[in-house]
Protein backbone atom coordinates (compact mmCIF):
# COMPACT_ATOMS: atom_id res chain seq x y z
CA UNK A 1 0.00 0.00 0.00
CA UNK A 2 1.34 3.51 -0.42
CA UNK A 3 2.76 5.09 2.39
CA UNK A 4 2.16 9.04 3.36
CA UNK A 5 5.00 10.88 4.17
CA UNK A 6 5.05 12.88 7.70
CA UNK A 7 1.57 10.92 7.71
CA UNK A 8 1.39 12.56 11.65
CA UNK A 9 1.11 16.02 10.73
CA UNK A 10 -1.95 15.04 8.66
CA UNK A 11 -3.17 13.45 12.06
CA UNK A 12 -2.79 16.33 14.43
CA UNK A 13 -4.33 18.65 11.22
CA UNK A 14 -7.39 16.09 11.95
CA UNK A 15 -7.41 16.96 15.31
CA UNK A 16 -7.34 20.49 15.05
CA UNK A 17 -10.04 20.92 12.79
CA UNK A 18 -12.09 18.44 16.14
CA UNK A 19 -10.58 21.14 18.23
CA UNK A 20 -11.80 24.36 15.97
CA UNK A 21 -15.02 23.09 15.70
CA UNK A 22 -15.43 22.21 19.33
CA UNK A 23 -14.69 25.98 20.35
CA UNK A 24 -16.83 26.57 17.18
CA UNK A 25 -19.84 24.96 18.33
CA UNK A 26 -18.94 26.70 21.95
CA UNK A 27 -19.10 30.15 20.99
CA UNK A 28 -21.78 29.55 19.22
CA UNK A 29 -24.19 30.76 21.58
CA UNK A 30 -22.25 33.09 22.57
CA UNK A 31 -22.63 34.86 18.91
CA UNK A 32 -26.23 34.43 18.88
CA UNK A 33 -26.90 35.55 22.83
CA UNK A 34 -28.39 38.98 21.64
CA UNK A 35 -30.92 37.75 19.06
CA UNK A 36 -31.44 34.98 21.92
CA UNK A 37 -32.37 37.23 24.41
CA UNK A 38 -34.47 39.25 22.22
CA UNK A 39 -36.02 36.68 20.47
CA UNK A 40 -36.69 34.49 23.58
CA UNK A 41 -36.83 36.70 25.97
CA UNK A 42 -33.87 36.11 28.08
CA UNK A 43 -32.78 37.91 30.60
CA UNK A 44 -29.13 38.44 31.04
CA UNK A 45 -28.74 36.82 34.64
CA UNK A 46 -30.90 33.82 32.97
CA UNK A 47 -27.80 34.41 29.90
CA UNK A 48 -25.53 33.73 32.90
CA UNK A 49 -27.29 30.47 34.16
CA UNK A 50 -26.59 28.67 30.28
CA UNK A 51 -23.08 29.84 30.33
CA UNK A 52 -22.59 28.44 33.63
CA UNK A 53 -24.55 25.45 32.28
CA UNK A 54 -21.81 24.46 29.64
CA UNK A 55 -18.77 25.56 32.30
CA UNK A 56 -20.37 23.21 34.75
CA UNK A 57 -20.53 20.11 32.90
CA UNK A 58 -17.29 20.61 30.84
CA UNK A 59 -15.72 20.83 34.00
CA UNK A 60 -17.00 17.89 35.62
CA UNK A 61 -17.39 15.64 32.82
CA UNK A 62 -13.20 16.24 31.65
CA UNK A 63 -12.09 13.56 34.19
CA UNK A 64 -15.08 11.36 33.16
CA UNK A 65 -14.40 12.18 29.98
CA UNK A 66 -10.38 11.09 30.02
CA UNK A 67 -11.56 8.11 31.95
CA UNK A 68 -13.92 6.79 28.95
CA UNK A 69 -10.89 7.56 26.55
CA UNK A 70 -8.57 5.22 27.97
CA UNK A 71 -11.37 2.37 28.63
CA UNK A 72 -12.41 3.21 24.47
CA UNK A 73 -9.09 4.51 22.76
CA UNK A 74 -8.67 7.32 21.13
CA UNK A 75 -10.64 6.58 17.75
CA UNK A 76 -13.88 5.10 19.20
CA UNK A 77 -13.88 7.44 22.48
CA UNK A 78 -13.23 10.43 20.92
CA UNK A 79 -15.85 9.42 17.92
CA UNK A 80 -18.49 8.87 20.25
CA UNK A 81 -18.23 12.21 22.02
CA UNK A 82 -18.04 14.55 18.97
CA UNK A 83 -21.09 12.71 17.46
CA UNK A 84 -22.95 13.47 20.85
CA UNK A 85 -21.73 17.44 21.00
CA UNK A 86 -22.89 17.56 17.16
CA UNK A 87 -26.16 15.60 18.24
CA UNK A 88 -26.56 17.97 21.32
CA UNK A 89 -25.49 21.36 19.67
CA UNK A 90 -28.02 20.70 16.57
CA UNK A 91 -31.09 19.54 19.50
CA UNK A 92 -30.19 23.34 20.73
CA UNK A 93 -32.55 24.67 18.03
CA UNK A 94 -35.51 22.99 19.42
CA UNK A 95 -35.19 25.50 23.36
CA UNK A 96 -37.53 27.51 23.70
CA UNK A 97 -36.90 28.91 26.53
CA UNK A 98 -33.78 30.15 28.81
CA UNK A 99 -33.93 26.13 30.52
CA UNK A 100 -34.25 24.41 27.23
CA UNK A 101 -30.70 26.06 25.76
CA UNK A 102 -29.05 25.77 29.78
CA UNK A 103 -30.18 21.94 29.31
CA UNK A 104 -28.74 21.56 25.57
CA UNK A 105 -25.58 23.61 26.17
CA UNK A 106 -24.69 21.53 29.33
CA UNK A 107 -25.05 18.52 27.61
CA UNK A 108 -22.78 19.90 24.91
CA UNK A 109 -20.57 20.63 27.25
CA UNK A 110 -20.13 17.57 29.33
CA UNK A 111 -19.59 16.29 25.39
CA UNK A 112 -17.15 18.65 25.27
CA UNK A 113 -15.11 17.85 28.19
CA UNK A 114 -13.30 14.95 25.76
CA UNK A 115 -11.85 17.28 23.61
CA UNK A 116 -8.64 18.89 25.16
CA UNK A 117 -8.50 14.83 26.37
CA UNK A 118 -8.56 13.41 23.63
CA UNK A 119 -6.26 15.78 21.78
CA UNK A 120 -3.67 14.90 24.17
CA UNK A 121 -4.12 11.21 23.57
CA UNK A 122 -3.96 11.28 20.28
CA UNK A 123 -0.55 13.87 20.06
CA UNK A 124 0.81 10.82 22.48
CA UNK A 125 0.09 8.61 19.88
CA UNK A 126 1.23 9.83 16.69
CA UNK A 127 4.49 12.16 18.35
CA UNK A 128 7.90 11.04 19.93
CA UNK A 129 8.50 12.93 23.24
CA UNK A 130 10.49 15.42 21.38
CA UNK A 131 7.72 16.65 19.37
CA UNK A 132 5.14 15.99 21.76
CA UNK A 133 4.50 20.14 22.71
CA UNK A 134 4.68 20.61 18.98
CA UNK A 135 1.50 18.42 18.26
CA UNK A 136 -0.25 19.92 21.67
CA UNK A 137 0.10 23.45 20.78
CA UNK A 138 -0.99 22.73 16.63
CA UNK A 139 -4.23 20.76 18.09
CA UNK A 140 -4.82 23.72 20.81
CA UNK A 141 -4.70 26.55 18.40
CA UNK A 142 -7.66 25.31 17.14
CA UNK A 143 -9.35 26.47 20.39
CA UNK A 144 -8.51 30.36 19.07
CA UNK A 145 -9.20 29.50 15.53
CA UNK A 146 -12.99 28.29 16.14
CA UNK A 147 -13.50 31.14 18.30
CA UNK A 148 -12.58 33.28 15.26
CA UNK A 149 -14.83 31.60 13.28
CA UNK A 150 -18.02 31.85 15.06
CA UNK A 151 -18.39 35.43 14.88
CA UNK A 152 -18.90 35.89 11.25
CA UNK A 153 -20.42 32.05 10.68
CA UNK A 154 -22.85 32.29 13.26
CA UNK A 155 -24.06 35.87 12.19
CA UNK A 156 -24.34 34.70 8.37
CA UNK A 157 -26.20 31.53 9.85
CA UNK A 158 -29.21 34.07 11.78
CA UNK A 159 -28.97 36.32 8.61
CA UNK A 160 -29.53 34.26 5.88
CA UNK A 161 -32.22 32.22 7.95
CA UNK A 162 -32.56 32.00 11.66
CA UNK A 163 -30.70 31.77 15.28
CA UNK A 164 -31.81 28.06 15.00
CA UNK A 165 -30.04 27.50 11.77
CA UNK A 166 -26.37 28.34 13.44
CA UNK A 167 -26.65 25.82 15.62
CA UNK A 168 -28.20 23.22 12.91
CA UNK A 169 -25.35 24.19 11.11
CA UNK A 170 -22.45 23.73 13.68
CA UNK A 171 -23.64 20.41 14.64
CA UNK A 172 -24.04 19.19 11.39
CA UNK A 173 -20.16 20.07 10.79
CA UNK A 174 -19.22 18.60 13.70
CA UNK A 175 -21.21 15.55 13.05
CA UNK A 176 -18.97 15.84 9.51
CA UNK A 177 -15.88 15.79 11.53
CA UNK A 178 -16.90 12.58 13.37
CA UNK A 179 -17.25 10.91 10.24
CA UNK A 180 -14.06 11.99 8.89
CA UNK A 181 -12.20 11.34 12.39
CA UNK A 182 -13.85 7.40 12.47
CA UNK A 183 -12.31 6.66 9.13
CA UNK A 184 -8.96 8.39 8.95
CA UNK A 185 -7.77 7.96 12.76
CA UNK A 186 -5.74 4.87 14.09
CA UNK A 187 -3.05 4.51 16.24
CA UNK A 188 0.08 4.33 14.68
CA UNK A 189 0.97 0.50 15.18
CA UNK A 190 -2.78 -0.19 13.08
CA UNK A 191 -2.32 2.44 10.33
CA UNK A 192 -1.20 1.19 7.56
CA UNK A 193 -0.60 4.26 5.07
CA UNK A 194 2.05 5.16 7.94
CA UNK A 195 6.19 3.85 6.61
CA UNK A 196 7.68 1.83 8.48
CA UNK A 197 10.79 4.58 9.14
CA UNK A 198 8.04 6.79 10.51
CA UNK A 199 6.27 4.79 13.03
CA UNK A 200 9.73 3.47 14.59
CA UNK A 201 10.72 7.03 14.46
CA UNK A 202 7.13 8.11 16.20
CA UNK A 203 7.20 5.31 18.67
CA UNK A 204 10.67 4.19 18.88
CA UNK A 205 11.03 8.15 20.39
CA UNK A 206 8.56 7.33 23.32
CA UNK A 207 9.16 6.98 26.78
CA UNK A 208 8.58 3.24 28.61
CA UNK A 209 4.93 4.63 29.91
CA UNK A 210 3.88 4.85 26.44
CA UNK A 211 4.78 1.77 24.73
CA UNK A 212 1.83 -0.43 23.60
CA UNK A 213 3.01 -3.37 25.66
CA UNK A 214 2.97 -1.13 29.16
CA UNK A 215 0.05 -3.03 30.85
CA UNK A 216 0.63 -1.02 33.74
CA UNK A 217 -2.78 1.75 34.68
CA UNK A 218 -2.73 4.02 37.40
CA UNK A 219 -6.04 4.18 39.14
CA UNK A 220 -7.94 7.66 39.46
CA UNK A 221 -6.96 7.37 43.08
CA UNK A 222 -3.42 7.08 42.44
CA UNK A 223 -3.21 9.81 40.52
CA UNK A 224 -5.06 12.00 43.04
CA UNK A 225 -2.08 10.59 45.64
CA UNK A 226 0.41 11.41 42.93
CA UNK A 227 2.81 14.55 43.20
CA UNK A 228 3.06 14.63 40.18
CA UNK A 229 -0.81 15.19 39.15
CA UNK A 230 -0.22 17.92 41.39
CA UNK A 231 2.71 19.68 40.40
CA UNK A 232 0.70 19.98 37.05
CA UNK A 233 -3.03 20.25 38.51
CA UNK A 234 -2.54 23.46 40.73
CA UNK A 235 -0.67 25.42 37.95
CA UNK A 236 -3.21 24.59 35.66
CA UNK A 237 -5.44 25.71 38.56
CA UNK A 238 -3.44 29.04 39.09
CA UNK A 239 -3.13 29.66 34.85
CA UNK A 240 -6.91 28.69 33.86
CA UNK A 241 -8.37 31.96 35.11
CA UNK A 242 -6.43 33.74 32.75
CA UNK A 243 -8.04 32.56 29.64
CA UNK A 244 -11.27 32.41 31.17
CA UNK A 245 -10.92 35.73 31.25
CA UNK A 246 -9.47 36.88 27.93
CA UNK A 247 -12.70 34.87 26.57
CA UNK A 248 -15.50 36.45 28.26
CA UNK A 249 -13.82 39.86 29.77
CA UNK A 250 -11.87 41.58 26.82
CA UNK A 251 -15.05 43.97 25.05
CA UNK A 252 -16.39 44.75 28.12
CA UNK A 253 -13.23 45.52 29.86
CA UNK A 254 -12.67 48.16 26.34
CA UNK A 255 -16.01 49.50 26.99
CA UNK A 256 -15.86 49.86 30.67
CA UNK A 257 -12.84 50.84 30.86
CA UNK A 258 -11.89 53.06 27.63
CA UNK A 259 -15.09 53.77 26.37
CA UNK A 260 -15.20 51.47 23.13
CA UNK A 261 -18.02 51.38 20.57
CA UNK A 262 -18.77 48.04 18.86
CA UNK A 263 -16.80 48.69 15.94
CA UNK A 264 -13.90 49.88 18.02
CA UNK A 265 -14.03 46.49 19.80
CA UNK A 266 -14.58 44.72 16.57
CA UNK A 267 -11.31 46.05 15.49
CA UNK A 268 -9.33 45.24 18.59
CA UNK A 269 -10.92 42.36 20.91
CA UNK A 270 -9.62 39.91 19.11
CA UNK A 271 -6.26 41.03 18.51
CA UNK A 272 -5.37 38.99 22.01
CA UNK A 273 -6.67 35.74 20.33
CA UNK A 274 -4.13 36.29 17.22
CA UNK A 275 -1.41 36.21 19.72
CA UNK A 276 -2.73 33.46 21.64
CA UNK A 277 -2.61 31.52 18.65
CA UNK A 278 1.08 32.21 18.33
CA UNK A 279 1.26 31.56 21.51
CA UNK A 280 -0.19 27.82 21.05
CA UNK A 281 2.15 27.13 18.08
CA UNK A 282 5.86 29.00 18.97
CA UNK A 283 4.91 27.85 22.57
CA UNK A 284 4.86 24.27 21.32
CA UNK A 285 8.31 24.76 19.77
CA UNK A 286 9.75 26.00 22.86
CA UNK A 287 10.62 22.54 24.41
CA UNK A 288 12.79 21.29 22.23
CA UNK A 289 14.94 24.20 21.28
CA UNK A 290 15.63 24.49 25.31
CA UNK A 291 16.19 20.89 25.22
CA UNK A 292 18.68 21.95 22.40
CA UNK A 293 20.05 25.44 23.43
CA UNK A 294 20.47 24.89 27.34
CA UNK A 295 20.49 20.84 27.20
CA UNK A 296 17.81 20.55 29.22
CA UNK A 297 15.82 17.26 29.47
CA UNK A 298 12.49 16.92 28.53
CA UNK A 299 10.50 17.81 31.75
CA UNK A 300 12.56 20.75 32.57
CA UNK A 301 11.93 22.41 28.84
CA UNK A 302 8.40 22.45 30.07
CA UNK A 303 8.73 24.05 32.70
CA UNK A 304 11.33 26.78 31.51
CA UNK A 305 8.24 27.49 29.20
CA UNK A 306 5.79 27.80 32.24
CA UNK A 307 8.20 30.27 33.73
CA UNK A 308 8.58 32.44 30.17
CA UNK A 309 5.14 32.44 30.25
CA UNK A 310 4.37 33.57 33.80
CA UNK A 311 6.85 36.40 33.68
CA UNK A 312 5.27 37.74 30.15
CA UNK A 313 2.11 37.74 31.99
CA UNK A 314 3.30 40.70 34.05
CA UNK A 315 2.76 42.48 31.04
CA UNK A 316 -1.30 42.64 31.25
CA UNK A 317 -0.28 42.85 34.96
CA UNK A 318 0.64 46.43 34.39
CA UNK A 319 -2.04 47.83 32.23
CA UNK A 320 -3.12 49.29 35.39
CA UNK A 321 -0.14 52.01 35.11
CA UNK A 322 -1.22 53.07 31.53
CA UNK A 323 -4.13 55.40 30.31
CA UNK A 324 -4.24 54.43 26.33
CA UNK A 325 -6.33 51.72 25.29
CA UNK A 326 -3.86 50.63 22.57
CA UNK A 327 -1.22 49.96 25.03
CA UNK A 328 -4.16 47.66 27.29
CA UNK A 329 -4.56 45.88 23.30
CA UNK A 330 -0.87 45.44 23.31
CA UNK A 331 -0.31 43.95 26.83
CA UNK A 332 -3.42 42.11 26.29
CA UNK A 333 -1.94 40.22 23.08
CA UNK A 334 1.41 39.59 25.05
CA UNK A 335 -1.19 38.00 27.82
CA UNK A 336 -2.51 35.68 24.84
CA UNK A 337 0.86 34.57 23.37
CA UNK A 338 2.02 34.14 27.20
CA UNK A 339 -1.24 32.40 28.53
CA UNK A 340 -1.67 29.77 25.37
CA UNK A 341 2.67 29.19 25.39
CA UNK A 342 2.37 27.85 29.30
CA UNK A 343 -0.95 26.16 28.78
CA UNK A 344 0.59 24.15 26.12
CA UNK A 345 3.27 22.91 27.75
CA UNK A 346 1.33 22.29 31.33
CA UNK A 347 -1.16 20.08 29.03
CA UNK A 348 1.80 18.49 27.70
CA UNK A 349 3.37 18.03 30.85
CA UNK A 350 0.26 15.12 31.34
CA UNK A 351 2.09 13.07 28.26
CA UNK A 352 5.14 13.27 29.66
CA UNK A 353 4.42 12.37 32.99
CA UNK A 354 1.67 9.60 32.60
CA UNK A 355 1.66 6.52 30.47
CA UNK A 356 -0.94 5.21 27.72
CA UNK A 357 -3.39 3.83 30.15
CA UNK A 358 -4.33 6.93 31.96
CA UNK A 359 -2.88 9.83 30.64
CA UNK A 360 -6.33 11.05 29.24
CA UNK A 361 -8.17 10.41 32.73
CA UNK A 362 -5.13 12.47 34.13
CA UNK A 363 -5.21 15.30 31.65
CA UNK A 364 -8.71 15.59 32.61
CA UNK A 365 -8.30 15.54 36.19
CA UNK A 366 -5.99 18.62 35.60
CA UNK A 367 -8.39 20.26 33.28
CA UNK A 368 -11.10 20.18 35.93
CA UNK A 369 -8.75 21.92 38.41
CA UNK A 370 -8.43 24.56 35.74
CA UNK A 371 -11.55 25.03 34.71
CA UNK A 372 -12.96 24.92 38.41
CA UNK A 373 -10.47 27.71 38.90
CA UNK A 374 -11.63 29.40 35.65
CA UNK A 375 -15.18 29.71 36.76
CA UNK A 376 -15.00 30.66 40.47
CA UNK A 377 -12.99 33.70 38.63
CA UNK A 378 -15.61 34.61 36.67
CA UNK A 379 -17.75 35.07 39.60
CA UNK A 380 -14.51 37.44 41.27
CA UNK A 381 -14.78 39.21 38.12
CA UNK A 382 -18.48 39.80 37.71
CA UNK A 383 -18.78 40.83 41.42
CA UNK A 384 -15.32 43.30 41.56
CA UNK A 385 -15.11 44.35 38.06
CA UNK A 386 -17.47 47.16 38.23
CA UNK A 387 -16.19 48.04 41.89
CA UNK A 388 -12.39 48.39 41.50
CA UNK A 389 -12.07 47.85 37.94
CA UNK A 390 -10.28 45.15 35.80
CA UNK A 391 -6.45 46.51 36.50
CA UNK A 392 -6.12 44.73 39.67
CA UNK A 393 -7.84 41.79 38.50
CA UNK A 394 -5.13 41.29 35.48
CA UNK A 395 -2.41 42.28 37.98
CA UNK A 396 -4.12 39.25 40.05
CA UNK A 397 -4.18 36.48 37.01
CA UNK A 398 0.01 37.43 37.17
CA UNK A 399 1.01 36.75 40.08
CA UNK A 400 -1.48 33.41 39.74
CA UNK A 401 1.06 31.93 37.17
CA UNK A 402 4.23 33.30 38.92
CA UNK A 403 2.53 31.05 41.86
CA UNK A 404 2.06 28.19 39.67
CA UNK A 405 5.71 28.51 37.94
CA UNK A 406 7.07 28.18 41.76
CA UNK A 407 4.49 25.20 41.88
CA UNK A 408 5.96 23.76 38.46
CA UNK A 409 9.75 23.75 39.84
CA UNK A 410 9.22 22.79 43.53
CA UNK A 411 6.56 20.19 43.53
CA UNK A 412 6.60 18.46 39.73
CA UNK A 413 9.78 16.15 39.39
CA UNK A 414 11.82 15.11 36.37
CA UNK A 415 10.27 11.42 36.29
CA UNK A 416 7.20 9.54 35.09
CA UNK A 417 4.46 9.23 37.82
CA UNK A 418 4.85 5.10 37.28
CA UNK A 419 8.23 5.84 38.96
CA UNK A 420 7.09 7.66 41.82
CA UNK A 421 4.68 5.06 42.41
CA UNK A 422 6.80 2.78 41.78
CA UNK A 423 9.54 4.76 44.85
CA UNK A 424 11.71 5.18 41.80
CA UNK A 425 11.68 1.29 40.73
CA UNK A 426 11.30 0.13 37.22
CA UNK A 427 9.59 2.07 34.64
CA UNK A 428 10.95 4.94 32.54
CA UNK A 429 12.44 8.29 33.73
CA UNK A 430 10.80 10.43 31.57
CA UNK A 431 13.55 13.13 32.05
CA UNK A 432 16.51 11.10 30.21
CA UNK A 433 14.22 10.99 26.43
O1 LIG B 1 -5.89 27.51 28.96
C1 LIG B 1 -6.42 27.42 27.89
C2 LIG B 1 -6.25 26.23 27.10
O2 LIG B 1 -4.98 26.21 26.53
C3 LIG B 1 -7.34 26.22 26.08
O3 LIG B 1 -6.86 26.39 24.80
C4 LIG B 1 -8.17 25.00 26.21
O4 LIG B 1 -7.36 23.88 26.27
C5 LIG B 1 -9.03 25.10 27.44
O5 LIG B 1 -8.33 24.73 28.58
C6 LIG B 1 -10.20 24.21 27.21
O6 LIG B 1 -10.31 23.19 27.90
O7 LIG B 1 -10.97 24.55 26.32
Amino acid sequence: MRKIKGLRWYMIALVTLGTVLGYLTRNTVAVAAPTLQEQLHITTQQYSYIIAAYSACYTVMQPVAGYILDILGTKVGYAVFAIFWAVFCGATALAGSWGGLAIARGAVGAAEAAMIPAGLKASSEWFPAKERSIAVGYFNVGSSIGAMIAPPLVVWAIMIHSWEMAFVITGVLSFGWAMLWLFFYKHPKDQKKLSDEERDYIIGGQEAQHQTNNSKKLSAWQILRNRQFWGIALPRFLAEPAWGTFNAWIPLFMFKAYGFNLKEIAMFAWMPMLFADLGCVIGGYLPPLFQRWFGVNLIVSRKLVVTMGAFLMIGPGTIGLFTSPYVAIALLCVGGFAHQALSGALITLSSDVFGRNEVATANGMTGMAAWTASTLFALVVGALADKIGFSPLFAVLAVFDLLGALVIWTVLKNKSAEDIVDEGGVGHTAAQS
